[in-house]
């Protein structure tokens, strides 16, 4: 993993092997059953215990200790500032990479194991996917081919959500993404209710807003989390990821005739793949390498995976 930012060692961040990273789980207990390891799962089962065991419970040992610490600062500004100023701070994670490198799998898993810990009993999670624009818009502005790019997400809409969650407004709501319409749902949204940490997962999250046209700043998306995370892998390995998940979707939500790419199901073995990595070049590795990948380095923690999904390192940005 080449995370050094120059020659000479001055990398911001601490690699550590997998071995090494396993070893600060400390005497963290695995607390989930194997039928809620089963349910965290993604369309596929391959997520292993030692996974959970060796990555998962180190990282979320250390994010209980963050989070730990910025409730006591929390609670010391609201001493300084006297018996007004109630109210409750959630602890943002951001959690960025690739279509298909593995952020929804991640973020429940962490989801379910940070609602584990006596601080953090409620434990909210959020996609970026709902703050898409509807595809109506996308393809009067010519976006459709787009999705996932910058310019294809409401970006004030996600902003002023972030600011109601910081700010303790309750409850807040967020708009949701239908892969089976390939749409966002326009009457549906899920409520976020001052959860005590909320996961926001997304390619976007880590990118720096667009130049503002009048001159004012704006504030970045991850200027709202507290803890930013990077899921990583190689080109080759994220286009097998995609492909394959692809194949799967085709014989499972695809054959419903409502769903939007129902005519995916009809395509032989030969022209799905072929239809799947078309997808993958023109859109999802061109939004990769523009906008993804170039944000890798103002992450906290990078998770970097091999071929069989297991997280193979380890960086964690030294404060
Ligand atoms: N840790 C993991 N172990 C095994 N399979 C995984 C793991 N993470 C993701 N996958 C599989 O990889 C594919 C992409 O994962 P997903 O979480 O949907 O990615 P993303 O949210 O980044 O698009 C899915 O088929 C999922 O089942
Ligand atoms: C919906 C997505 C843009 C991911 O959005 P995210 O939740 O990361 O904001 C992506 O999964 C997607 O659909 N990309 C468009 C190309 C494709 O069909 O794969």
């Amino acid at each position: 993993m080449e995370m050094k930012l120059d020659e000479r060692g001055l990398s911001p961040y601490r690699n550590f092997t997998r071995a090494e990273w396993a070893t600060l789980r400390a005497d963290t207990p695995q607390p989930l059953q194997p039928d809620e390891i089963a349910r965290l799962q993604g369309l596929n089962d391959r997520l292993s215990l030692s996974q959970i065991e060796e990555i998962y419970l180190p990282l979320s040992r250390l994010l209980s200790m963050y989070v730990g610490a910025t409730q006591k600062l929390f609670r010391a500004m609201q001493r300084f500032l006297g018996p007004e100023e109630g109210g409750k701070m959630p602890y943002i994670i951001g959690v960025a990479g690739s279509v298909a490198v593995g952020k929804s799998t991640t973020s429940r898993v962490l989801q379910a194991l940070l609602g584990r810990w006596p601080n953090t009993p409620k434990v909210a999670l959020v996609t970026t996917d709902g703050f898409l624009l509807p595809n109506a818009v996308l393809e009067q502005e010519g976006l459709m081919g787009r999705k996932g790019f910058p310019e294809s997400y409401d970006l004030p809409a996600l902003l002023h959500f972030l600011s109601d969650i910081k700010a303790g407004r309750r409850p807040v709501r967020a708009p949701i993404y239908s892969h089976f319409n390939y749409d966002v749902m326009p009457n549906e949204s899920v409520e976020v209710d001052q959860p005590d940490i909320l996961i926001v997962e997304g390619l976007n999250v880590l990118q720096t807003s667009r130049p503002p046209k009048d001159g004012k700043g704006i504030p970045f998306v991850s200027d709202f989390f507290d803890f930013r995370i990077y899921i990583d892998a190689d080109e080759a390995i994220l286009e097998r990821w995609y492909v394959e998940r692809f194949m799967r979707l085709r014989q499972t939500a695809f054959r419903d005739p409502a769903a939007y790419f129902h005519r995916y199901s009809t395509l032989s073995d030969s022209e799905a793949d072929a239809t799947a990595r078309s997808i993958w070049h023109t859109i999802n590795l061109a939004n990769l390498r523009e906008n993804i990948l170039p944000t890798r380095q103002r992450a906290d923690l990078i998770l970097r995976k091999g071929g069989d999904h297991e997280v193979e390192a380890v960086a964690l940005r030294k404060l």
